[in-house]
């Protein structure tokens, strides 16, 4: 049974991940950390995420719950992430990392824990955005180079902090790999004013923030005369739960490793 560490846990996923445990039979929910100093420390995390009283108390520190847990499951905000990374170098604890919005420094520091620490990252956990990903690789592959402009658009809740979502870097990366392209050549994330037409090889970003919107992402293929799109639509986070859940399953029996929710799947294999 691997025992689970939810870090975060008063936030929206770190709620929604509290449900997921309860429903895996081969998982046990063996913490929840809040903030420090917040006045939720001590709060049943049951209570907390609206799933009943199960008993177990919401801390404020990691290092309270140390010998608890085998896996740290973290959807929080780059550095808390870093910090929790450093913490299972140095006790030899997996990790599961859903934290999105991290910059090019950020991921090279979370990138040297490759050979301390079993990790699964990854923008997105849900099985349909990973197979998402394989389906623009094919699309990319056959439409790229024949005249078809690519652009990504994303839609998310107006809470989130950052933008474009990781997911549609993430859909954008793969596409410019299948054509040999790079984001920081290509990548066009902003047009205001006078900027021009677009050029052919640009993979262009659009970025929606409206309400409870959980996460849409669609790219597109257009040339003249027709258009093709590929979307994927989240409509409850239980999608990226159930996947950070049986990424943590998976993680517990790895050794150190940087791997993403592909490896979790077996679809690098196919
Ligand atoms: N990979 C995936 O499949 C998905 C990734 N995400 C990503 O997950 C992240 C979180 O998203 P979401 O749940 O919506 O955000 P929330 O803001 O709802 O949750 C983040 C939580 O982390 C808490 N937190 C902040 N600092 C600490 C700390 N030092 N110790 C413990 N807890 C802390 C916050 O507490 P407080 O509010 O008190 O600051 C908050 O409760 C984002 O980066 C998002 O993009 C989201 C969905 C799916
Ligand atoms: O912040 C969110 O909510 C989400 N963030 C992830 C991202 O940035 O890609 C995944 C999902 O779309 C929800």
């Amino acid at each position: 049974m691997t025992r689970i560490a939810i870090v975060g846990v008063a936030g929206r996923m770190g709620r929604t991940l509290v449900s997921a445990v309860n429903q895996d039979d081969g998982v046990t929910l063996a913490g929840g950390i809040v903030e420090p100093g917040s006045s939720l420390a001590g709060a049943d995390i049951g209570e907390l995420a609206g799933t009943g009283k199960n008993g177990v108390a919401a801390v404020d520190s990691l290092d309270a719950i140390k010998d608890a847990f085998d896996v740290l499951i973290d959807f929080t905000a780059p550095k808390v992430t870093l910090a929790n990374l450093a913490f299972c170098a140095e006790h030899g604890k997996a990790i599961v990392i859903g934290t999105t919005g991290m910059n090019d420094d950020e991921i090279e520091e979370l990138d040297r824990y490759r050979d301390r620490v079993p990790m699964v990252f990854a923008p997105n956990m849900s099985v349909g955005v990973n197979l998402t990903l394989k389906l623009l690789e094919t699309a990319a592959k056959a439409l790229g180079d024949e005249g078809y402009d690519i652009e990504v658009i994303e839609a998310h809740h107006r809470h989130k902090v950052d933008a474009p979502s990781g997911t549609a870097i993430k859909m954008g990366e793969v596409v410019a790999d299948s054509l040999n392209r790079t984001l920081k050549e290509h990548g066009v994330f902003e047009r205001v004013g006078q900027c021009g037409p677009r050029t052919d090889k640009e993979i262009g970003f659009a970025t929606v923030r409206a309400g409870d919107i959980v996460g849409e992402h669609t790219v597109m293929f257009a040339t003249e005369g027709e258009r093709i799109e590929i979307t994927h639509k989240a409509s409850s986070r239980m999608t990226f739960a159930r996947g950070a859940v049986r990424a943590a399953r998976w993680v517990a029996t790895q050794q150190a490793g940087r791997f993403d929710m592909q490896d979790v799947l077996g679809l690098n294999e196919a």
